[in-house]
């Protein structure tokens, strides 16, 4: 019974003993276990380490030389708690928040990069994609390629070691594709294992070779004075060798949005479409889609506690129904409020990635208020994560095609119901205004339009996504809705923003099919069918009209903003969608008269 704490000193000026021997009453203490066959910590640690079953992925993150990645790669994923590990120890701002979360800085970039995407135009391709005024297909050549690529490499060879992680994309078991990610950062490496779908161990062990790769050397700069190269930060995607090099910038979201790009070529080529929305389906099974730019309200408004989430950002639609291409969400943070979004506000916990936000050194709580990072706060969880996730993530056939716009004019209704030809207007002009954050001085909203609600993404022309979209709604009776989560009672700077409670009601009008049977009034200019009540939602405020006290500068506003559809929509004038001329037609026909 010697060692555990019973060591006596030596010194004669010793502090009288405490007695921490076996003679007293007995109580607490249990004398038949064996005691532990180790002296030192050393020798205690190694015998803390359970080893890992043959089949765990979870081997150690060594992984020597990407020449030699291939045999090596296999078991090479880490798990969540290594990670951490790893971040901690050797990226600076790292830290776990107090209700356990891993905060994250992204460095200089803290959002993506659109202008530094390049694709690589090739006999194919040239074909094949949308290039061109309104494209985000920036061309470069397969030379250049490589010369970015092998940067890459190199930089990544030059490590101690990298983080490689095997995961699949899509749900939807027919149209599975199988990703490596090699990057630098378990940072980066955590993302992923929570953005895309996680194998087992048995899929790991059997995974062979990816279907396409991503070589992430986001610390090191690209060299600007390589062809094509504009800025030290380059994405590029190159189709033919099936992978995506990665220069000069750290924000996790370009390997997400990188790999949504692929989807948005591989998925329409087998007659897929593939969707920039979010997704939930109801008790009964019916299914909703939320298409929306950045910051309308995808993730938050399709993360509701009554329905089952589907996803939050990126889907298919094929011949059988919906499945969701990830394996996790990626919620805006700032201002998040455990009152208007509980589930957010509780996935965020061990194993999520919190992005740029600010926390209190001491309690590390968290300030979701703060925006002296970023407006673009993140947090990046497992969808499992979501208590009413819908596991496996697939659905069938979409009953409500609901379109987000946040409108910082505040002149589009907070709700209207489509017809099929104006949900396709609305669908290729993709607009939403953005308001310049905190910034000073920036009185007007700047509208921005993107085509198919994420001309960012998309590889072919707009139109052939929509004429997918156009079919698919028409053949399985879905109902299209413009939901404007933007201002209301004046423009940005006068009004204010909707309130989210308001929009989730309108939301769950839709859901439950009691907004289909409401009585409409058409707008002017935009001639949209406006509900005269919903439940739960001030009916004043659904004829935007109402709400603003100077009738002469809504009319303005509202002019205006048709004015910018207009000019948008003109570079779609040429294009036919469908077999016909007749839904063209209609569509041209559906935008605002004036
Ligand atoms: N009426 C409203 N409807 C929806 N969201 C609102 C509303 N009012 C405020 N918000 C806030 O707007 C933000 C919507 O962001 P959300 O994460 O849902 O965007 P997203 O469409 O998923 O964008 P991304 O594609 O960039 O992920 C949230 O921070 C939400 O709290
Ligand atoms: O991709 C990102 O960084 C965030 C996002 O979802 C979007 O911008 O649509
Ligand atoms: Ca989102
Ligand atoms: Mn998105």
């Amino acid at each position: 019974m010697k060692g555990n704490g019973t060591a006596t000193p030596k010194s004669p000026m010793r502090l009288r003993k405490i007695t921490t021997s076996d003679k007293h009453d007995g109580i607490c203490q249990d004398m038949s276990a064996p005691t532990v066959k180790a002296q030192t910590i050393d020798e205690l640690h190694s015998l803390q380490r359970k080893k890992s079953a043959p089949t765990t992925p979870n081997q150690g993150i060594q992984v020597p030389l990407l020449l030699s990645l291939k045999k090596n790669a296999k078991n090479s994923s880490s798990s969540p708690s290594e990670l951490y590990e790893q971040a901690i120890k050797y990226e600076k701002g790292s830290f776990i928040t107090s209700t356990g979360a891993l905060a994250t800085l992204s460095g200089a970039k803290t959002g993506r990069a659109p202008r530094d995407k390049r694709v690589v135009k090739d006999d194919d391709t040239s074909e094949e994609l949308w290039w061109g005024k309104g494209s985000p297909n920036i061309e470069m050549d397969e030379q250049t390629f490589m010369v970015n690529r092998e940067r890459a490499v190199d930089y990544l060879n030059s490590l101690d070691k990298v983080f490689v992680n095997d995961q699949f994309l899509n749900w939807d078991p027919k149209n599975r594709i199988k990703v490596r990610i090699v990057s630098a950062r378990a940072y980066h490496s955590l993302f992923m294992h929570n953005m895309c779908i996680r194998p087992t161990p048995e899929e790991l062990e059997n995974f062979g070779t990816p279907d396409f790769t991503i070589y992430n050397a986001g610390q090191f700069p690209c060299n600007r004075y390589t062809h094509y190269m504009t800025s030290s930060t380059s994405i590029d995607l190159n189709l033919a060798r099936r992978e995506m090099v990665i220069l000069g910038t750290q924000y996790a979201g370009e390997m997400k949005k990188g790999l949504f790009s692929v989807m948005h070529y591989l998925m329409p080529k087998r007659q897929i479409l593939s969707l920039h929305s979010g997704c939930n389906m109801g008790k009964d099974g019916d299914v909703a889609l939320f298409f929306g730019l950045s910051g309308t309200g995808k993730t938050t408004l399709s993360t509701d506690p009554n329905r089952f989430l589907i996803g939050d950002d990126e889907h298919c639609w094929t011949e059988t129904g919906v499945s969701n291409i990830e394996g996790g969400c990626y919620a805006k943070c700032i201002d998040l409020s455990q009152e208007k979004e509980p589930d957010i506000w509780n996935a965020i916990k061990f194993g999520t990635v919190l992005e740029n936000v600010v926390f209190d050194e001491h309690t590390r709580e968290v300030d979701y208020a703060d925006r002296s990072v970023t407006e673009n706060t993140r947090a990046s969880y497992p969808i499992e994560y979501i208590p009413n996730a819908k596991i496996p993530c697939v659905g069938p056939h979409p009953k409500n095609v609901i379109l987000l716009a946040c409108d910082a004019f505040g002149v589009l209704p907070p709700v209207s119901k489509l017809s099929l030809a104006q949900t396709m207007y609305h669908f290729i002009s993709g607009y939403t205004a953005l308001v310049a954050g905190t910034e000073e001085g920036v009185k007007e909203p700047r509208a921005t339009f993107s085509a198919c609600f994420g001309a960012a993404f998309i590889m072919l022309h707009p139109t052939k996504y929509a004429a997918m979209l156009a079919e698919k709604m028409q053949k399985h009776g879905a109902t299209g809705w413009l939901v404007n989560t933007g201002w209301s009672g004046g423009s940005y700077g006068s009004g204010g923003r909707i309130k989210l409670a308001y929009t989730r009601k309108i939301i769950d009008a839709i859901h439950s099919g009691s907004l289909l049977k409401a009585n409409y009034k058409k707008t002017n200019v935009f001639g949209l069918e406006i509900p005269t009540e919903v439940e739960g939602v001030p009916s004043e405020i659904l004829d935007p009209v109402n709400t603003w006290s100077d009738k002469k500068a809504y009319n303005e506003t509202l002019l205006k903003l048709a004015g910018l559809f207009q000019n948008n929509f003109a570079t779609f004038t040429d294009y036919k969608i469908g077999k016909d001329n007749r839904l063209t037609e209609e569509i041209l026909a559906a935008g605002p008269i004036f």
